[in-house]
C-alpha cells in the first residue's frame, strides 16, 4: 500500500482530532465487510447482506439507534472469529485514499489523534498501528466470542455499544480543547451536537449523508482537505482535491487512476469539444488533458482563469498555442515516445498490405468475386522505402523496414543519425525519384502544411506507394486523390486527414473516399491498448511532477527544469517574461523579506524565465507576496 512519509506537525495549541474509522480511515463499513466473509456460504446471504447495509444506512443518517442497529447487524452475520481476522489481515489494503497520502500527519501527532468508532478493536488496530496511534488512543468495540470462536455479541460495558456511545466515551476521557470530530456518520454528528467537539467536519471522500452534511461545520472530502482547513502546516501548500482536472477524448482510465490517486480531481469527457464549449468547460480548471482533436486557441486561454498544465496525451501539439500557454504561464507536456511502435507496426502492415493489393482483394471477396492472382503483388523485400521525417517515428520504422529487407532512404531537416543501413539524402526530390515506397513521419508544425503536393507526386515513381501517418493538414488531399486517379501511384494509405471529426459520432467526408488502391483509417497510429496505457501513465506523471515539485522535464514550451521533491524547505515557482532586470527584482524582493534561500535554479528560453527558490519554512507569508508583483511576472506559486 504506497503510503508516503512527509513533514507534518501540529502546533502546540492545535486541536485534538478525533476520527471516525468505517468510510473515513478505511472505504469499507466493518459490518458489511464481514458480512462479505462470514455470509459467503449462506443461501439467504444476499438478502442479509441487503438488511445488514440497510440497517447501517439506518444508522449512519440517524434514523437508528446506534446499539440497536449493532446487535441486529450481528445477529444477521454469523460471524466466527476467522472473519474477525481475515478483515484484520487486509485492513491496510482499505485504507481511505488520501489518509495514505497523508500518514505522516498521523505519525507526528499521533499524541493529539484518536480514533474512535463502533467497529471493532481488533478490525481497527492494525491501521492504528500503521499510522503509530497507540491502543489507548483506540477507542472501540471488543467482539466477545464464545468456546468455539463464534462471536456472540460485544462488550456491553463500553459505551460505543450503545446509544450516544461516541459522545459519551468523549467525555469520559476528559480531553484537551478544543476537540475536533471526523467522520461520515450520524453518531460522529451526535458528538458536536451533544458538546462533546467543538467542531465537525463531515468526511465524504467515501460516503456523503446530506443529513449529516446539513450539521457539519465543514465538509471534508478529502484528509488534505481537513488539514487545509485547519490550518495545519503540511505538506500541501493548497488541498488538491481542490485542482480540477478535465481529461477530454476518452483519455485511457490509468490516467485518471493515477492522478485521483494523487488526491487530485478528475473530470472525464469522451470526446472532443468545439472552441465555444471549450471556453465554457474550461473555466475553473487547473489541467487540461487532450489528444489531437481538441485546439487549444488564444482565445481559449483568454477565458481559462485557473489553467496551470495542458497534458496532450499523444505525441502531437500543433493542436496548441504553445506561445500563448507560455504567455499565460501554462506549462504544456506530451508523450512524445509512448505510441511510436504502435505508428511504426501499422506503418509496416500498410505497406505489406499495399505491396499485395490486400485491401482491394478483401473486398472483391466480400462481393463473392474470387480473384486468384499474382500480377501487380510483390513483396517489400529489396524495395526502397523512402522515409521523410527521421524522428522517433521514422527512426524506429527505418529498422524494421531494414530488417525486412528493405532498402532506406531518409530525408530531414536537421542532422540524424543513420540507422544500420539507412542513407540520408540531402535533396527531397532524391528521396522521391529512388522510393518504391514513400511515407510521411515529419512534425505538425504550421510551416509544413502542404508540403506535400503536386509537384511532389509528380517526382515519384510510377506505381509508388505512399503513406501518411502525421498530419493532415502536411499533405494536399486532393492532389493526392488525382495522383492515385490518373495511376501516378499505386496506391496510398491515409490515417490523418485535414478536417477529422470530433467524435466517433461526427461524418467523415474526404476526397479519397471511395478510392481503389486506398486504404484509409481513422488516425489509429498511435491507438493501441499499449500505447494509451502508456501514454496515460507518462503525461499523468509529467502533470504530477510539474504540480507537485515544479519539475518541467519534458515541458514543450516552457524551459525544462529537473527538480526534486521538496523536502525540509518551502518551493517558490517563479514563471516570468524573459526580459532585463526581473532576477535582479526577484533577488532584490527575496532579500527584503528575509528568506533564508537553500537553493535556487534559474532557466531560461526566448520567451520565457522560470525560477525555482527553495526556502527556509520560516519567514514572512506578506512579504514572500510581493515577488508576485515584480513587473514581467507571469505566474507565480508555492509548494510546501
Ligand atoms: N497517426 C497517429 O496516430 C500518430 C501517432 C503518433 C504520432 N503521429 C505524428 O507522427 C509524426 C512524427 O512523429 P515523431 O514522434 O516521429 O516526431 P519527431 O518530432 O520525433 O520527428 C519529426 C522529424 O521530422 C523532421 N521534420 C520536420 N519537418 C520536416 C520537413 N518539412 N522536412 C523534413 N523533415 C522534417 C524533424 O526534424 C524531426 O526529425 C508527427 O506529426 C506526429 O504528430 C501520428
Ligand atoms: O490519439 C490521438 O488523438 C493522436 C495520436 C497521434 O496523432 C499523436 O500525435 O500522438
Amino acid at each position: 500500500m504506497g503510503y508516503r512519509a512527509g513533514m507534518i506537525s501540529l502546533n502546540a495549541d492545535a486541536p485534538v482530532f478525533v476520527f471516525d474509522f468505517d468510510s473515513t480511515l478505511v472505504r469499507i463499513e466493518t459490518l458489511e465487510a464481514l458480512a462479505e466473509l462470514s455470509l459467503a456460504a449462506a443461501p439467504d446471504a444476499e438478502e442479509r447482506k441487503a438488511k445488514i447495509a440497510e440497517l447501517t444506512e439506518q444508522a449512519m443518517n440517524g434514523h437508528l439507534g446506534f446499539g440497536e442497529a449493532l446487535q441486529q447487524r450481528l445477529a444477521l452475520l454469523g460471524l466466527r472469529r476467522e472473519h474477525v481476522e481475515a478483515l484484520a489481515d487486509r485492513i491496510l489494503d482499505e485504507a481511505t485514499i488520501s489518509v495514505r497520502r497523508n500518514v505522516d500527519f498521523f505519525e507526528r501527532n499521533a499524541e493529539r489523534i484518536y480514533i474512535m468508532s463502533g467497529g471493532f478493536t481488533e478490525v481497527i488496530a492494525p491501521l492504528a498501528a500503521r499510522l503509530g496511534i497507540a491502543p489507548d488512543h483506540v477507542l472501540a468495540n471488543d467482539l466477545v466470542y464464545d468456546a468455539d470462536g463464534r462471536v456472540t455479541g460485544v462488550d456491553e460495558a463500553n459505551p460505543l455499544a450503545r446509544e450516544n456511545g461516541k459522545p459519551t466515551t468523549i467525555n469520559s476521557l476528559n480531553l484537551e480543547r478544543p476537540i475536533v470530530m471526523v467522520g461520515d456518520g450520524w453518531n460522529d454528528a451526535e458528538v458536536k451536537l451533544s458538546g462533546a467537539a467543538d467542531r465537525f467536519y463531515a468526511f465524504t471522500e467515501i460516503v456523503s449523508r446530506p443529513k449529516v452534511v446539513e450539521v457539519a461545520d465543514a465538509v471534508a472530502s478529502s484528509m488534505d482537505e481537513l488539514l487545509f482547513a485547519e490550518g495545519v502546516s503540511g505538506r500541501w501548500s493548497y488541498p488538491r482535491n481542490r485542482i480540477k482536472m478535465l481529461l477530454l477524448e476518452n483519455i485511457h482510465p490509468a490516467a485518471v487512476e493515477r492522478l485521483e490517486e494523487a488526491g487530485y480531481s478528475v473530470d472525464t469527457m469522451k470526446g472532443a469539444l468545439d472552441e465555444d464549449d471549450l471556453i465554457e468547460a474550461i473555466k475553473g480548471v487547473h489541467v487540461l488533458g487532450i489528444r489531437s482533436k481538441t485546439t487549444v486557441t488564444k482565445r481559449v486561454l483568454e477565458h481559462a482563469d485557473r489553467l496551470m498544465a495542458v497534458a496532450a496525451f499523444c505525441i502531437g501539439t500543433n493542436q496548441i498555442d504553445l506561445d500563448a500557454c507560455a504567455d499565460k504561464g501554462v506549462a504544456v507536456f506530451n508523450a512524445p515516445f509512448s505510441n511510436t511502435r504502435s505508428v511504426v507496426e501499422l506503418a509496416l502492415g500498410l505497406m505489406v498490405v499495399m505491396m499485395r493489393d490486400v485491401a482491394d482483394k478483401s473486398r472483391q471477396m466480400h462481393q463473392g468475386i474470387w480473384n486468384k492472382s499474382a500480377t501487380g503483388s510483390r513483396e517489400v523485400r529489396g524495395k526502397t522505402l523512402g522515409i521523410i521525417g527521421y524522428g522517433a517515428i521514422g527512426s524506429q520504422l527505418s529498422v524494421l523496414a531494414e530488417n525486412l529487407g528493405m532498402r532506406v532512404l531518409f530525408y530531414d531537416l536537421n542532422e540524424r543519425l543513420a540507422l544500420g543501413n539507412a542513407r540520408r539524402v540531402r535533396k527531397l526530390d532524391d528521396l522521391l525519384a529512388e522510393s518504391d515506397v514513400v511515407t510521411l513521419h515529419v512534425d505538425g508544425r504550421k510551416d509544413n502544411a502542404n508540403i506535400f503536393g503536386r509537384d511532389q507526386f509528380a517526382k515519384m515513381k510510377h506505381g509508388a506507394l505512399f503513406l501518411n501517418l502525421a498530419r493532415g493538414h502536411i499533405v494536399d488531399v486532393d492532389a493526392l486523390a488525382d495522383a492515385v486517379k490518373s495511376g501516378r501511384l499505386g496506391g496510398a494509405a491515409v490515417d490523418v486527414f485535414p478536417e477529422e471529426p470530433r467524435t466517433n459520432s461526427d461524418p467523415f467526408d474526404s476526397p479519397l473516399i471511395g478510392l481503389d488502391k486506398v486504404i484509409l483509417t481513422p488516425h489509429v497510429g498511435g491507438s493501441t491498448e499499449e500505447a494509451q496505457e502508456a501514454i496515460a501513465e507518462f503525461a499523468a506523471e509529467r502533470l504530477l511532477n510539474y504540480l507537485n515539485r515544479g519539475d518541467t522535464t519534458f515541458c514543450v514550451n516552457l524551459p525544462n527544469v529537473q527538480l526534486a521533491d521538496v523536502t525540509r524547505a518551502h518551493r517558490l515557482l517563479h514563471i516570468h517574461k524573459n526580459q532585463p532586470g526581473v532576477l535582479a527584482e526577484l533577488n532584490r524582493a527575496l532579500s527584503e523579506a528575509g528568506l533564508n534561500i537553500l537553493g535556487q535554479h534559474l532557466k531560461t528560453d526566448e520567451r520565457t524565465g522560470y525560477v525555482i527558490i527553495d526556502v527556509d519554512r520560516d519567514y514572512d507569508r506578506e512579504a514572500v507576496k510581493a515577488l508576485k508583483q515584480i513587473p514581467g511576472t507571469v505566474k507565480f506559486r508555492m509548494l510546501h
